[in-house]
């Protein structure tokens, strides 16, 4: 089953064109990287995935459900329950503790707070700081943040993860280990796993490498 799919997407920032013309089909349980030189369009990619921007042509599909023909609000509520994403410094809310900022996306989707942290608490668990769901933010490492992230785009169950240089921020151990979670917890859940990387680690932990050059795939590698 195609989780995510992408038809010839094209996106400006103003003049500078980002994107010419992408297409990217990626099944439900398939690990995916997207690599390529700074500036390429990895990033823009991932946010036109997320519907965090709006492509200037193409189409984004995710289940089979083209964004651009739900309203704002159905769009948003897709976005929170189908999609999950990791971006690089983590964006957890600051004065939240871990509990309440994995819980977040449960909480905007009218969960009971109760569930909402139960379920929190299994993902703290599964990612391995469930002994840190009373701390906020300014008290973890990097690598903490960085699991409380993936704890928060996974808790809602999404088909789809979208993860922006996952381990970018880590030292290689840490990234590894990071790495090993994101992966196996996408496995575990069954998602489409989509990760921008440079990291050569990141890519080798991947089913497919997308090699995007100047907004456009320049080749694609089964591994
Ligand atoms: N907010 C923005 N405004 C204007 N141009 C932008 C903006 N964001 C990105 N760009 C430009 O769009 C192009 C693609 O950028 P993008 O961030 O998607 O590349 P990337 O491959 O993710 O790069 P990196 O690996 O450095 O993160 C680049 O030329 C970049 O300068």
């Amino acid at each position: 089953m195609i989780a995510l799919e992408l038809t010839d997407i094209e996106y400006s920032y103003r003049r500078n064109t980002a994107l010419r013309g992408v297409s990217l089909q990626v099944e439900a349980g398939e690990i995916v990287a997207i690599t390529g030189a700074s500036g390429c369009g990895k990033s823009t990619l991932l946010h036109c995935a997320a519907g965090i921007l709006t492509p200037d042509k193409g189409s984004v599909r995710l289940d089979g459900q083209d964004l651009a023909e739900l309203s704002a609000d159905a769009r948003a509520a897709l976005r929170r329950t189908k999609i999950g994403v990791v971006l690089q410094f983590g964006q957890l809310v600051p004065d939240l503790p871990l509990i309440d900022n994995v819980a977040l996306p449960l909480l905007l989707a009218g969960h009971q707070r109760s569930e909402a942290h139960e379920h929190a608490r299994e993902w703290l668990t599964q990612v391995g700081i469930q002994d840190e769901a009373d701390a906020v933010p300014s008290e973890l490492s990097g690598g903490q943040t960085q699991r409380a992230a993936i704890a928060r785009a996974l808790v809602s169950g999404p088909s789809v993860v979208l993860a922006d240089e996952p381990t970018g921020s880590l030292d290689s151990r840490a990234g590894k280990e990071l790495l090993d979670v994101l992966v196996s917890t996408a496995r575990y859940r069954g998602a489409a796993l989509v990760m921008v990387t440079h990291d050569n680690l990141v890519a080798a932990a991947a089913n497919r490498e997308i090699r995007l050059r100047d907004g456009v795939i320049q080749h694609e590698v089964a591994l």
